[in-house]
């Protein structure tokens, strides 16, 4: 880790005057890796984030890369550090602490993936979280084997501890489906852009009909401090297994072909079409399911009630009470103002009462496309010494 050196160099702020109108923004100017030159500041092409541009000191080129992720929003000031060869550490002065930490990735495996795959300089936004959170949970399953019914019943009793990230499909609604509460029943251009844009952590075709997980769909639920559910195909899951996200893999299957066949039947929600078509696929999802590796645990639903009892029991919910997990609307409300200087793992910062905090970035996880969480916060006291209590 070493701190930014802040390099405003001639051609460096002629660039930042010919680009931008406002003279209040400050850039940041890091030597990030290699001989490239990352300058972080002011705003981008939607004028509302901070902008990102990539010098090269061999050839002396400029590239504005493409930008993936969540992006913090434009500020006055920030302070920037590079943590190593991935990844540097943004921080917005003057926002409140939920807002402050951001990490932009250069070089993590997603960014190497989406630059091969976009065949241009790639760079990621990702917003740093304080703590730990619960582990999503991944629910897979062929089509009427109960996924909904259980996950229903789940949502129900412990309406506090979990919550369901909506998916995105192209299909069409049923009837009792409500948009933005089951899904977000999207058009197939609408979707397809925000696939190539980044902004979904999966997705598959399925059935013919395009679905997917956005990264805001787990946030949202996360940062409202429950467990997120979802409930995805076989190859969601497979994706989703590869990305930073760390889930838990629950496959559900049937105790026989014969009774997924009729639940899916006297669900009555399909045509005769639609209804062979997830037979035919559930053939080769319950294989997947159950040879791919991909899944920590598989639960068989014959009788409702009784895997319904295992799910909650491998949840872990048979020993907690159902408490309410603190909201981040309780955290408290800090404002990093300053940047001081930086330690092994540790970046020192003030508030805006000059406190003095060591944020411990050595167990960082995740990361785009999603969120980089893991973050620690400890006071320091006396200019240095770290007491073991910790704040958040
Ligand atoms: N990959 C992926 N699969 C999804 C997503 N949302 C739903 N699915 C899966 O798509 C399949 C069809 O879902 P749906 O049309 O609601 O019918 P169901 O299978 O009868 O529940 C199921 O296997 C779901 O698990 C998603 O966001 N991503
Ligand atoms: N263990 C079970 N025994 C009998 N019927 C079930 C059981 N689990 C679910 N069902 C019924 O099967 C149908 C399909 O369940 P659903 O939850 O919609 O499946 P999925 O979400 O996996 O497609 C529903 O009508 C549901 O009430």
């Amino acid at each position: 880790m070493g701190e930014a050196p802040i390099i405003f160099e001639k051609d460096l702020l002629q660039k930042i005057s010919n680009e931008t109108k406002s003279v209040s923004i400050a850039y940041e100017a890091v030597v990030a890796a290699a001989n490239k030159q990352y300058l972080v500041g002011g705003t981008d092409e939607s004028g509302c984030s901070i902008g990102v541009q990539i010098l090269d000191q061999t050839t002396r080129k400029w590239t504005t890369p493409v930008i993936l992720g969540d992006k913090p929003e434009v500020c006055k000031d920030q302070s920037v550090i590079v943590l190593n060869e991935e990844r540097m550490l943004v921080i917005r002065r003057d926002a409140a602490l939920e807002d402050s930490l951001w990490f932009l990735e250069f070089n993590t495996k997603f960014v190497r993936d989406q630059r091969q795959a976009l065949d241009a300089e790639v760079v990621a936004w990702s917003k740093g979280v304080i703590g730990e959170d619960l582990k999503p949970v991944v629910i897979s399953g062929p089509s009427g084997v109960g996924k909904g019914t259980l996950i229903s019943k789940l949502m129900e009793d412990f309406p506090t501890k979990f919550g369901f990230s909506v998916s995105h499909t192209t299909r069409a609604p049923r009837q009792k489906e409500q948009n933005g509460v089951h899904y977000h029943f999207s058009e197939r251009s609408a979707m397809e852009k925000d696939i190539k844009d980044g902004k979904f952590l999966e997705f598959a075709l399925v059935h013919d009909n395009l679905y997917g997980t956005s990264v805001e769909a787990v946030e949202v639920v996360a940062d409202a401090g429950k467990r997120c559910i979802l409930d995805i195909d076989v190859q969601g899951a497979r994706q989703v297994r590869a990305s930073p996200l760390g889930a838990t893999f629950i496959f559900i299957r049937p105790p026989s072909f014969a009774e997924l066949e009729n639940r899916l039947r006297a669900r009555g929600t399909e045509t005769e079409e639609q209804v062979q078509k997830r037979l035919r696929n559930a053939k080769a999802e319950i294989e997947q399911g159950l040879s791919s590796g991909i899944f920590d645990h598989i639960l068989e639903n014959d009788d409702l009630e009784e895997c319904y009892r295992n799910l909650k029991k491998l949840l872990g919910l048979d020993v907690i009470p159902d408490v309410c997990r603190t909201s981040q609307a309780t955290k408290p409300h800090l404002s990093m103002n300053h940047l001081e200087e930086n330690e092994d793992g540790r970046v020192v910062v003030v508030d805006h009462k000059n406190n003095k905090f060591a944020l411990d970035v050595s167990c960082i996880r995740g990361g785009a496309p999603g969120r980089t969480r893991g973050l620690k916060l400890h006071p320091l006291s006396n200019g240095g010494d770290q007491t073991d209590q910790f704040i958040i």
